[in-house]
């Protein structure tokens, strides 16, 4: 009762003052001194309460907006040996590159691909369940296998950020941690504004106040032209329409990236990826639910625009992207900064990496048909207002004049290889998809 009172009498908002002209209030109100005492030691009582158990400590990791409140263990002399030796350059002029988002589907490939060929890889990830975690603890497995050591972390974690170039003085960071899907952003809109925004300022921060400050490339999205209908899509192309938040986001990426690039010197490049798709692939894309669904016999709603018009993609396959994301870490140029202030002009890109053959999602459905050998349950929908767009198309010739990026996987091949990799990852033979 005393609560009670206590809340009506205590006004929070203006309009609370008209609660005190109740009768009913005054009959409430306490005149004892010993009463008021009592009363603020609760409070106070119950603000540490709050305090410590609303603390960063007691996360809820399945609510992907309140990631920021998920913790990880790092630190110490056994984890900082293991970074310092995933992130060893082994080949002569190689590069050391920490990769954000090195769990995910181009994560995991770009990071592999950088091994590879010698580069020193450290991964960072947070493991969230915006898609099933046990897919990217695979991912995780395997790269493991080819010696690169995954750091369990938040891009919006500055402390973690700031250990790791303690340890290791990266030259690039290959930035693909973000919020991905575009359909998503209508369920959760935090989740993009914590990863896509606060975690691309968070790492920007970081790397503009580290000397050396490393090069930066990153993924921006196809997604950035929004309603454009000018195509092929190019760089040049308006891309102030975006019909996704997740869109707004990439594209506030790529203002933010102006933004550190003109302040501090930062070499920044964007890689507007068309609609990537290949094996370890992400379960929250089309081609894959489709797959899957198709399998099971469920039926899957296909989208197509007013008065039976065409959606389509310019569908990439992976090796293709991982290729543009290659060339674009070894055209990158030095950053110009260093402890926080800049010294002269430094590089600032943004490419489109498409196929530049777009594909309608029913010839999609086709060729899974025909790789599964089962027939699709089709249901034809209209595009709904989600945030989709009607089709992509990329103009590449930027892409292939600066960086020689040339795609050369159609889309019945690239998932030809996809198919190949799910059956075999999905029947059990998890281990060995690879
Ligand atoms: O290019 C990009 O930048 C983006 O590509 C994909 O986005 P999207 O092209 O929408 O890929 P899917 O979600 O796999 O959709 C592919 C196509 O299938 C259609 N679709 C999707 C779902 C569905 O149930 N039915 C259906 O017809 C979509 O409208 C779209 O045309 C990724 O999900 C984004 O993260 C990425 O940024």
């Amino acid at each position: 009762m005393k609560q009670m009172s206590h809340l009506d009498n205590i006004p929070s908002t203006p309009g609370k003052f008209k609660m005190e002209k109740s009768p009913y209030i005054h009959r409430l109100r306490w005149h004892s001194s010993l009463a008021k005492l009592t009363f603020w030691s609760l409070v106070f009582l119950g603000l540490i309460f709050l305090f410590f158990f609303r603390s960063p400590s007691n996360p809820l990791p399945s609510d992907p907006s309140r990631r920021s409140l998920r913790t990880y263990s790092w630190g110490g002399a056994a984890w900082e040996k293991r970074v310092r030796s995933s992130a060893r350059v082994r080949s002569r002029n190689g590069i050391s590159v920490l990769v954000t988002g090195a769990a995910g589907f181009v994560g995991t490939h770009v990071s592999s691909a950088l091994k590879r060929r010698g580069d020193g890889v450290l991964g960072l990830d947070s493991f969230n369940d915006y898609y099933d975690p046990s897919l990217k603890r695979a991912r995780q497995a395997l790269l493991e296998r080819t010696g690169v050591f995954i750091v369990e972390g938040d891009i919006n974690d500055s402390a973690l950020l700031k250990k790791l170039f303690e340890v290791v003085a990266f030259t690039h960071v290959m930035h693909l941690a973000a919020q991905a899907g575009v359909r998503y952003a209508m369920e959760n809109p935090g989740s993009y504004v914590h990863s896509n925004i606060a975690g691309l300022v968070n790492l920007l921060e970081v790397c503009k106040s580290v000397n050396p400050q490393p090069a930066i490339v990153w993924a921006s999205s196809s997604s950035v032209y929004g309603l454009n209908s000018k195509v092929p899509f190019s760089e040049k192309d308006r891309t102030d329409q975006p019909a996704s938040l997740y869109a707004a986001t990439k594209k506030a990426g790529e203002e933010i990236a102006h933004t550190y690039n003109h302040i501090y010197g930062l070499s920044l490049t964007g890689l507007r990826f068309f609609t990537v798709y290949g094996p370890w692939g992400r379960p929250d894309m089309a081609y894959f639910f489709f797959t899957r669904d198709i399998l099971k016999g469920k039926s899957i709603s296909i989208f197509e625009a007013a008065n039976h018009g065409t959606v389509a993609r310019d569908f990439t396959y992976i090796d293709d992207i991982v290729k543009g994301c290659l060339a674009a870490l070894d055209t990158a140029e030095k950053s110009t900064g260093s402890g926080g202030k800049k010294k002269g002009p430094a590089q600032l890109r943004v490419f489109n990496l498409g196929n530049t053959s777009p594909v309608p999602v029913s010839d999609l459905v086709s060729i899974l048909e025909r790789l599964l050998k089962v027939k699709a349950k089709r249901n034809i929908m209209k595009l709904p207002r989600n945030g989709d767009v009607q089709f992509t198309h990329a103009n590449i010739s930027l892409a292939q004049r600066e960086l020689g990026y040339k795609p050369t996987t159609d889309l019945q091949t690239g998932l030809k290889k996809f198919v190949r990799w799910y059956l075999s990852y999905y029947s059990g033979g998890k281990k060995a998809a690879g």
